[in-house]
């Protein structure tokens, strides 16, 4: 079995609150990476970045990805940065991966000044944000089966769109090819 959704996205785009509402829409259960990763180290995931290092959260996180990918078969949201690993990107292939889109004012004023949020809690989290968006944007649309635009929608608007979404793909799956 696999996961019925994989969510990825930029910090603040919704994962883990959109992620459990689609979940909980589709009566299935709802795991988080960056909880994962939390439980196997003990510790926060901004804890880890300032004990041991971005480089030791992702080799945290991308085995913390394989695990749950063989594992969970509900939603499962991944940490924001978990595509950056080649690793990742290929284990995603054949899942069905939502992209949530966030733009960068919306983004920002999401994310505030969190200190949760280690990559955005330097002097000026408007342009790292702005920059996180712009390398990462092609990374997301390179694994996302489906796009959800999350500017001006609630989270349970994204949620009902991407299980709206994701029923037209089950159908256009099970329909037959048209004939000659
Ligand atoms: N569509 C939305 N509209 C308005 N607010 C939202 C929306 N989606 C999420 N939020 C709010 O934005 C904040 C960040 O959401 P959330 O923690 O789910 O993002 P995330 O993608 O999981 O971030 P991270 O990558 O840091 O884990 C929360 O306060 C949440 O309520
Ligand atoms: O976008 C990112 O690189 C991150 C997002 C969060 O989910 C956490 O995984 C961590 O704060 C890094
Ligand atoms: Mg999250």
């Amino acid at each position: 079995m696999a996961p019925r959704a994989v969510i990825v996205g930029p910090p603040g785009s919704g994962k883990t609150t959109v992620g459990r509402l689609l979940a909980e829409a589709l009566s299935v259960g709802f795991r988080d990476t960056d909880a994962d990763v939390e439980t196997r180290a003990g510790t926060s995931v901004s804890d880890i970045f300032s004990a041991h290092g971005e480089a030791a959260f992702r080799a945290m996180e991308e085995e913390s990805v394989a695990v749950a990918l063989a594992e969970h078969e509900g939603v499962l949201a991944l940490g924001g940065g978990a595509v950056l690993s080649e690793t990742t990107r290929a284990l995603l292939a054949g899942h069905p991966v939502v992209f949530l889109a966030v733009g960068m004012a919306e983004g920002v004023r999401r994310t505030g000044m969190s200190s949760a949020r280690p990559l955005l809690a330097g002097f000026n989290p408007r342009a790292t944000y702005k920059a996180l968006l712009d390398a990462r944007l092609p990374i997301y649309r390179e694994v996302a089966t489906l796009e959800v635009d999350t500017d001006g929608s609630d989270p349970p608007a994204v949620a009902a769109e991407i299980a709206r979404r994701l029923a037209d793909l089950a159908d256009d799956a099970a329909a037959p090819e048209p004939g000659p």
